[in-house]
């Protein structure tokens, strides 16, 4: 296609793309009934004068959690003026000016302005507004773990928690939505006893489940006819064997942008091929871009060797060049492998048979495209 065919060619095979954006809200929502439950037994006390219970909501990578908090916060909305729910995305607001800006903007309909007015006063804005109109305040925090450095958490949970004492009667709790269980730990170790919470898990999505997503996603997404049942169970394994069920929704985006800029009408096998391979390099974009100085410095030196070099020589060189210790070495080496970077293969050799082949197991041309 030339550059006015590409502009002017009015044929799609998108129904509707947006269907297949990260922030798309789908109208139909399901195997989440008994979550969503839990999550509306926790607001109820704060339509009816009491407190939102406070609670954790845990589930891996793309189980539906921010999904299942802004329905039902959506829900709330359209039928109770008893109470403020204020999503906060804590990758995004990590400090208290922010996050409280964010609480302000929710409850008067826009930010305090960014300069000269202390985070106390927007606070006391806040809390004197609650008690003034008998209002409850309930704050979601997604990824509350960004929160944990410098202990931001348990100063912002108490801030939350215990407004009470300073403005009597005002009524608040607290959702934390937490994607790895290693952080429950962390949490309960960073919030000390103003925050005990009940728990909600969101157990990963069964293919079944995930084909069932994706097949009504597909079907609003294209037109009819556009995807093959195959292709679609076809994405439903990737999802599983290699990601979630977001890989699974930004596959059909790119195999559609695929078949489109091939001219063709129908997703086809080779396709999906090419989608597989950029998903993987856009995947693996992102997740180097998430690395510390020392994970890229160690993966430049795995990358940059011809032959898979054993533990022993690499940590040597990686302290030469890092100027680095042995501990953070085998932190970083571990690291690498729990992102499914590397894998470490014990090798029977070295001291008590301990030596171990490190072994890179993504493109090493695409890791020095992207860390040289
Ligand atoms: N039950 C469902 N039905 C339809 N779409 C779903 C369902 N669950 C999740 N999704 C879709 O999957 C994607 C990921 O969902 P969501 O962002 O809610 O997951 P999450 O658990 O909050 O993920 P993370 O922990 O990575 O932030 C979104 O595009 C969402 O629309």
């Amino acid at each position: 296609m030339g550059i006015e065919d590409i502009l002017l060619h009015d044929e799609t095979i998108f129904q509707d793309i947006n269907a297949f954006n990260p922030d798309y809200m789908p109208e139909n929502y399901n195997f989440r009934d008994s979550q969503m439950e839990g999550m509306a037994m926790s607001i109820r006390p704060a339509l009816n004068k009491g407190r939102p219970v406070n609670t954790v909501i845990l589930g891996s990578c793309a189980t539906g959690k921010t999904t299942a908090i802004k329905k039902l916060f959506k829900m709330v909305e359209k039928n109770s003026n008893k109470i403020f729910c204020c999503y906060v995305n804590c990758q995004l607001h990590t400090t208290r000016f922010s996050i409280f800006s964010q609480i302000h903007k929710k409850i008067f309909g826009h930010a305090p302005p960014e300069t000269g007015i202390p985070v106390s006063r927007v606070y006391e804005k806040i809390m004197q507004h609650l008690s003034d109109e008998d209002k409850a305040l309930l704050v979601a925090f997604d990824d509350v773990d960004y929160l944990f450095k410098n202990n931001m958490i348990n100063k912002i949970f108490y801030d939350i928690l215990r407004a009470y004492e300073e403005f009597p009667g005002v009524r608040t709790g607290l959702f934390a939505i937490l994607s790895e269980l290693e952080f429950r730990f962390a949490l309960d170790k960073n919030v000390n006893t103003v925050f005990i919470p009940q728990e909600i898990t969101f157990p990963p999505y069964t293919r079944s489940e995930i084909l069932s997503i994706l097949t009504d996603r597909a079907k609003l997404g294209f037109y009819p006819g556009v995807i093959s049942d195959e292709i679609l169970e076809e994405i439903t394994d990737y999802s599983i064997d290699g990601g979630d069920l977001r890989t699974g929704i930004d596959l059909l985006r790119i195999c559609g942008n695929i078949a489109e800029s091939n001219a063709s009408k129908t997703i086809e096998l080779s396709h999906l091929e090419e989608a597989k391979s950029k998903s993987n390099s856009l995947k693996l974009v992102e997740t180097l871009r998430s690395l510390n100085k020392s994970e890229k410095d160690l993966l430049k030196v795995i990358a940059t060797k011809e032959e898979p070099l054993n533990s022993g020589p690499l940590s040597k060189l990686f302290m030469e060049e890092t100027g680095l210790s042995y501990a953070t070495f085998g932190r970083t080496l571990e690291k690498l492998e729990f992102l499914r970077l590397i894998d470490t293969k014990f090798t029977g050799k070295g001291v008590r048979g301990n030596s171990r082949q490190i072994i890179l197991r993504v493109n090493s041309d695409d890791v020095k495209k992207c860390l040289l």
